[in-house]
């Protein structure tokens, strides 16, 4: 698969979200955000924990109605209801995976192509030729999907039953079911060993070069650095930094908000932690580990009990399904909106 940056400066804008801001009762989570994704992008939204970073991806797609402030899709602005964002062009996958468990892979991907499909509730009844065309092509697309993320040969299996690397790639397949023009991916590597975070990396790389833009949230900074071309950093809700990996990883308001020591392997890791070995030795104390998970947000002072959660239900979500807890034990996942 191919990994080269394109040059995306004067490529046209796909995503415009411009001033949004989202409040739950008193605490803002997200405040006067601009954010924009080009043609041909990969763009990292990194922050601490609690920075805002999914109540932002759930106002994109509709999830949440932000306070202030509006989202554009392709110089459209988009209105506030998920299945309406989704057909617009915009697909996500969760923080939390969300899969029907008891059905195969194949029909999950199926699921992710109604919003594709013209075939209404009397032609699938009556399941005449123009039904029976739509789905024999339905059915081609999800494959052609499932062979794009390496999952055909399990295509029949339950989605329950693969390992938990495959299916956070079946999500992404999912989601690219409704043919996409951005695709939002909510931590797409958690949980993940380093060798399936490699091949994820890899996925987004040949997403983007089937021209579709990729704007991802993660915690793996190796992993966000090496894979986008933009990374905005969002600290208590607000962007505090916004440029390329190298811009951001060496941004000292980044570095003492977010990322605290080097990852490893960021440049001049190796050297700062051989100065805080000698550092330690000097001082006749034992150097702390570096590590490469990022400082914790102290966490805002704020009541979110009456959070104004309009129009949030996740089960609105086009082609996600309900959750568990709800009573939906087709579920895999929790019930929340991350
Ligand atoms: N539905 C909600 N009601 C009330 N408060 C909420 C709601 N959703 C999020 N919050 C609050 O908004 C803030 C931002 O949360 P959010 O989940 O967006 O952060 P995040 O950057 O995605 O964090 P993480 O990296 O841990 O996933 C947090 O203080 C959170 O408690």
């Amino acid at each position: 698969m191919t990994t080269i940056t394109k040059d995306t400066a004067t490529a046209a804008t796909v995503l415009d979200a411009s001033g949004v801001t989202m409040r739950f009762g008193g605490l803002t989570a997200v405040r006067d955000v601009n954010l924009t994704v080009r043609e041909g992008e990969i763009v990292g939204l990194i922050g601490p924990n609690g920075a805002g970073k999914t109540t932002f991806f759930n106002c994109l797609t509709g999830l949440y109605v932000p306070t202030e402030g509006q989202v554009s899709y392709k110089g459209t602005v988009l209105p506030p209801k998920p299945h309406l964002v989704t057909q617009a062009g915009i697909a996500r996958t969760f923080q939390n995976i969300r899969l029907f468990s008891n059905m195969t892979v194949l029909e999950n991907v199926l699921v992710g192509r109604h919003t594709r499909t013209k075939e209404g509730l009397w032609s699938a009844l009556l399941r005449g030729p123009g039904f029976k065309k739509a789905e024999a092509a339905s059915r081609e697309r999800a494959m052609e999907l499932l062979e794009f993320v390496g999952l055909a040969p399990k295509a029949e299996h339950l989605a329950r039953n693969l390992p938990y690397g495959e299916q956070r790639k079946l999500e992404i397949a999912r989601a690219l079911a409704s043919d996409p023009g951005l695709l939002l991916l909510d931590e797409p590597t958690a949980g993940m060993n380093q060798s399936e975070t490699r091949t994820t990396e890899e996925l987004v790389f040949a997403i983007r070069d089937l021209g579709i833009a990729v704007l991802v949230i993660e915690h793996d900074m190796k992993f966000i650095f090496k894979l986008c071309d933009r990374v905005a950093v969002l600290v208590q809700g607000e962007k505090l930094v916004e440029g390329t990996s190298e811009v951001v990883q060496n941004d000292e308001r980044v570095v003492a908000a977010y990322l605290g020591t080097p990852y490893e392997g960021a440049p001049g890791a190796e050297e700062a932690a051989e100065v805080e070995v000698a550092e330690a030795h000097a001082h006749g104390t034992a150097a702390p580990a570096p590590t490469a998970v990022p400082a914790q947000a102290p966490a805002p002072e704020t009541d979110a009990d009456d959070a104004a959660t309009d129009d949030a239900d996740p089960a609105d979500d086009a082609g996600t399904p309900a959750e568990a807890g709800s009573g939906d034990a087709n579920s895999t996942t929790e019930g929340d909106s991350k």
